[in-house]
């Protein structure tokens, strides 16, 4: 397989004062340009420290992460992050807040005009342009993350990070935004890696689900190939075999491991 994205034996130990917990050993991943990879594990696994690890905001213990055959040891802008809590600054209008990005990003390589309409092409993608004069104290939760999904698009990353995106939102907002997720991975091949807990919002979107073991020492236990064609559409997945297999699959994963953890 073509590693577009890969994390190379990784090993995550943090330490405070004498105490050292070995949080993630020996994660070994290989990402293709394109994929959209998800990773499940039970509260407390350390999926948010691997992303973070791959975002290049804590660094790996031991072993690293490789995009396109680079190191990463920093944050950039290949990499954008979407997090669960919206990031967006409070005092931008949502303009702002997606031209702050784009005018760092492109500072030297798009003119100013071009920059206007990038930060608006982006903010049409996600279907925000409307609200382009708003703060975000003035939008709801659902749009708030469109914003920050526009924010991190417009930066045009090798990979899209996404830290449980749609985690805060209610049911009906949340697979709306899914929905939109989906297509603008069609639409644009964007390589994601996501955190979930949500088993549905895993199988619906991945193309590979990856299970983490319970920390600590969390390993990937599994992954798991989506065998769905897409474009995806959740009503008539309800009755697919081959989606109701992975979401067995996947269920059959998390409840075992969490017995086994009751269990010790
Ligand atoms: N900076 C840190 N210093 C010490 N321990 C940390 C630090 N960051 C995370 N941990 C520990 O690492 C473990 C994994 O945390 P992490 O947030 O990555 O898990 P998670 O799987 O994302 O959890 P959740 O699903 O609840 O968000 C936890 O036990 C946490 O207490």
């Amino acid at each position: 397989m073509h590693a577009y994205l890969k994390l190379d034996h990784i090993d995550k130990t943090f330490t405070r004062g004498n105490a050292t917990t070995e949080v993630l050993k020996e994660i070994n991943l290989t990402i293709e340009k394109g994929e959209y990879v998800s990773i499940i594990g039970h509260s407390g696994c350390g999926k948010s420290t691997l992303l973070n690890i791959v975002a290049g905001l804590t660094g790996a213990t031991t072993g690293g992460v490789l995009l396109e055959n680079r190191e990463v040891n920093s944050p950039g802008p290949d990499r954008a992050v979407v997090f669960q809590n919206h990031s967006l600054l409070p005092w931008l209008t949502v303009y702002e807040n997606v031209k702050l990005g784009v005018d760092k990003v492109f500072a030297s390589t798009k003119t100013r005009a071009e920059r206007d309409a990038w930060v608006m092409h982006n903010l049409n993608l996600v279907q925000m342009a409307h609200a382009r004069e708003k703060r975000p104290s003035e939008i709801s939760g659902g749009m708030k993350q469109r914003v920050g999904i526009a924010r991190a698009l417009a930066m045009e990353p090798k990979v899209l990070l996404l830290d449980e995106p749609f985690g805060a939102l209610d049911a009906l907002t949340r697979a709306h935004l899914q929905d939109s997720v989906m297509a603008l991975h069609q639409k644009l091949g964007n390589t994601i890696l996501m955190i979930t807990h949500d088993v549905d919002e895993a199988v619906l979107l991945s193309d590979r689900i990856v299970m983490m073991t319970n920390g600590p020492s969390a390993r990937i236990g599994e992954v798991l190939e989506v065998p769905l064609t897409r474009p995806r559409k959740r009503l008539e997945l309800a009755t697919n075999p081959a989606y109701l297999k992975c979401r067995q699959r996947v269920l059959e994963f998390l409840y075992e491991r969490h017995r086994f953890v009751e269990a010790a």
